[in-house]
């Protein structure tokens, strides 16, 4: 049987009023590069913060690398990136590196500094006057010098420029080719993970409104583009997940998984980044 990385079942969380989770299930198998995606507000941290053990469920399970998180610290073998970065300011980088080895038994102090060095970001540098991006490239260091077997990341290529977004991305993926690292990365900037990502959870308004392999997501919808019709497309109604119209052209998002259609109709095969989106705009329009 596969082994799962990250595991909720029925898992919810609510604040007061707010249902920030609800009713979860999401599995990500050992070995992926899962993006977590989804509007702001849909319980990305929420669920991130709830695997490592930082909240508590209000319902459900969760558990990663077959382990309950506790309110003990970091789950074994799991390291976490959290969008506040937490780093000592009045530390210099070096001296930074140096308390993470202190802290965690099996740190790679040497692979740290080598992740520090090939980001540019000087170890004499204090953190305090580092920009985000540089905090950013430090945090992931220290995070990746822990050699988790899944990392989870909140948002990590948020202040970073295109060049940056892009090395942060390569040092992820040559952690997985080496180790065989799990990733699990939330991320707005769905045109990045595209590149990388071969599993994929989608979540609004506390809702998992997909959670699965991206091949398989691929193979299961269709982009169908035909004439700007009045009335109801020639598809099965409940296969149409969203309809958009102008007066020449209807282009549907379908559940189908082969290319069959009306003649007049061009069946294609969506981007991550169409299927993606066309499922968060009817979850809105759907409020
Ligand atoms: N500590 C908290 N107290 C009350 N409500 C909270 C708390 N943390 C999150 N929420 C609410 O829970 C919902 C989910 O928030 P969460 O931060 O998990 O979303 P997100 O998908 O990570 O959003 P973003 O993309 O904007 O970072 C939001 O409505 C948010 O306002």
């Amino acid at each position: 049987m596969e082994e799962i990385a990250l595991e909720a079942t029925g898992l919810s969380k609510h604040y007061r009023r707010t249902r920030a989770l609800d009713n979860c299930t999401v599995r990500v198998p050992v070995g992926r590069v899962s993006a977590l995606v989804g509007p702001n507000g849909a319980g990305k941290t929420t669920l991130m913060s709830l695997a490592c053990g930082l909240r508590t469920p209000t319902a459900g399970e969760v558990s990663v690398l077959g382990q309950r998180p506790d309110n003990k610290g970091m789950p074994d073998g799991v390291a976490f990136l959290s969008q506040d970065k937490p780093l000592y300011r009045g530390f210099n980088v070096s001296e930074m590196l140096h308390a993470a080895s202190k802290l965690n038994s099996d740190f790679d102090e040497d692979r740290a500094r080598r992740l520090v060095a090939d980001a540019d970001v000087p170890l004499k540098a204090k953190v305090k006057t580092l920009s985000g991006g540089q905090r950013t490239r430090v945090a992931l260091a220290i995070a990746l010098g822990r050699r988790p077997r899944l990392i989870i990341l909140d948002e990590p290529l948020a202040d970073l420029d295109p060049l940056a977004r892009k090395q942060v991305m390569q040092t992820l993926m040559s952690d997985v080719a080496e180790f065989g690292t799990t990733v699990v990365m939330s991320s707005h900037v769905l045109a990045d993970l595209e590149e990388v990502c071969d599993h994929l959870v989608l979540l609004a308004s506390g809702h998992v409104q997909l959670c699965d392999e991206v091949e398989n997501l691929l193979d299961n919808h269709r982009l169908a583009v035909g004439p700007g019709i009045e009335g109801e497309p020639p598809f099965p109604r409940e296969s149409i997940v969203e309809a958009s119209r102008t007066r020449r052209e209807t282009t549907l998002l379908l559940r189908q998984s082969t290319d069959d259609g009306p003649p007049d109709w061009d069946i294609s095969s969506p981007s991550l980044e169409e299927l993606v989106l066309a499922y968060m705009r009817t979850k809105e329009a759907a409020k």
